[in-house]
């Protein structure tokens, strides 16, 4: 079983290389669902786990028939019955470099993954050294060319806030889903989007408060802040959710990317105006214009742009 919220029925798994997330394909809306699989830690991430998350959501975003993410954890624990999202870093494998592949299991990453492409491809080996990549996994969030939805069956905390407050939307458990934020209480601290970028969604005295004071907020109360969409009955979350990759799916793939990159750009600076123009470039690549400058270069001879209008 993958989680008491999956319907088998909807999902076809993508790989079952994995050890720490699960990866399906939905059978009839084009969507993905990616999950931490580690219910018995509340989905806390080590290593090997941010190489999966990764890897499941860089496949993802190559996949031109899949237009919307869903990120949830799986659930409950098979130790108490307890549900998460994400509770953050794995506060036992952290060393004092970053968090370790440590034992075993984790010292051989998972098939597909940097790690054990590295491994494979260029002869280096599995990193000895501390790893702080779940920030490459919220870059990979941020600029993916299609909506990610963080889909919280119960608590976000530290890392794991973050990762939900980096995605597209949120939708949250309403019996089960927790919002609290422990990094100052670790020692840790997200100073980009995890931070700066919920002050954006909720402003800054609360995000101020979200972590200086480290309450613990529910489904209601987060989406009256403004940092959760919607709180829907725990038992519909993940229909929930497919309804609205459905309805995300059903619209114009090319506005949706440019919309994304627009909501982004104004607190991403050159960098997001480097992802809005790369698509602007894109579609100017698709017009006659465009053909006809290359084709002039191929055949040595000057553009004629003499026939295409300067819009206004
Ligand atoms: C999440 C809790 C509030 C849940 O509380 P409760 O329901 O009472 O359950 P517990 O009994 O506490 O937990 C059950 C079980 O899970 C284990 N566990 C929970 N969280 C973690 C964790 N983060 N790491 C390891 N293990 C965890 C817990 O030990 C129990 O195990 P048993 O064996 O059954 O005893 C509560 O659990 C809680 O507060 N958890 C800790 C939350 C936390 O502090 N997370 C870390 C925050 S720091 C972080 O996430 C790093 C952020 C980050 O990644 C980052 C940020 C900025 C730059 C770089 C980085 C980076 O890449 O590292």
């Amino acid at each position: 079983m993958v989680s008491d919220l999956f319907d088998p029925d909807r999902w076809t798994a993508v790989t079952d290389e994995f050890s720490d997330v699960t990866y399906h394909r939905a059978v009839d809306t084009p969507a993905a669902r990616v999950a931490i699989d580690r219910p018995a830690v509340r989905n806390a991430f080590r290593p090997r786990t941010v190489d999966e998350l990764y890897a499941a959501l860089d496949h993802a975003r190559q996949q031109p028939d899949v237009g919307c993410v869903l990120l949830t954890g799986n659930g409950p624990s098979p130790k108490d019955g307890g549900w998460a999202f994400s509770a953050g870093g794995d506060q036992a494998i952290r060393g004092e470099s970053g968090y370790e592949y440590r034992d075993d299991d984790d010292a051989a990453p998972a098939e597909g993954t940097d790690a054990a492409t590295d491994d494979a491809s260029l002869g280096t080996e599995t990193p000895t050294v501390g790893r702080l990549h779940i920030l490459e996994v919220q870059r990979l969030i941020r600029f993916m060319p299609k909506p990610v939805v963080a889909v919280v069956p119960g608590w976000a905390v530290g890392g794991g806030h973050s990762l939900h407050v980096v995605c597209d939307l949120t939708l949250a458990s309403e019996e089960h889903a927790k919002f609290l934020q422990t990094d100052p209480d670790v020692a840790s601290f997200d100073g980009g989007f995890g931070s700066a970028y919920l002050a954006r969604q909720i402003g800054q005295k609360k995000a101020r408060e979200v972590f200086f004071l480290g309450k613990t907020y529910g489904a209601e109360a987060a989406a009256d802040m403004g940092m959760v969409n919607e709180a829907v009955p725990h038992e519909d979350l993940e229909t929930v959710a497919l309804e609205w990759a459905e309805t995300m799916t059903g619209k114009s793939p090319t506005a949706m990317r440019m919309l994304k990159y627009a909501f982004n750009l104004a607190d991403d600076g050159m960098v997001g105006q480097q992802v809005f123009a790369g698509e602007a470039t894109r579609l100017a690549y698709m017009t006659d214009e465009a053909s006809e400058g290359r084709d002039a270069f191929l055949e040595g001879r000057d553009p004629d742009f003499s026939n295409v209008p300067w819009h206004y």
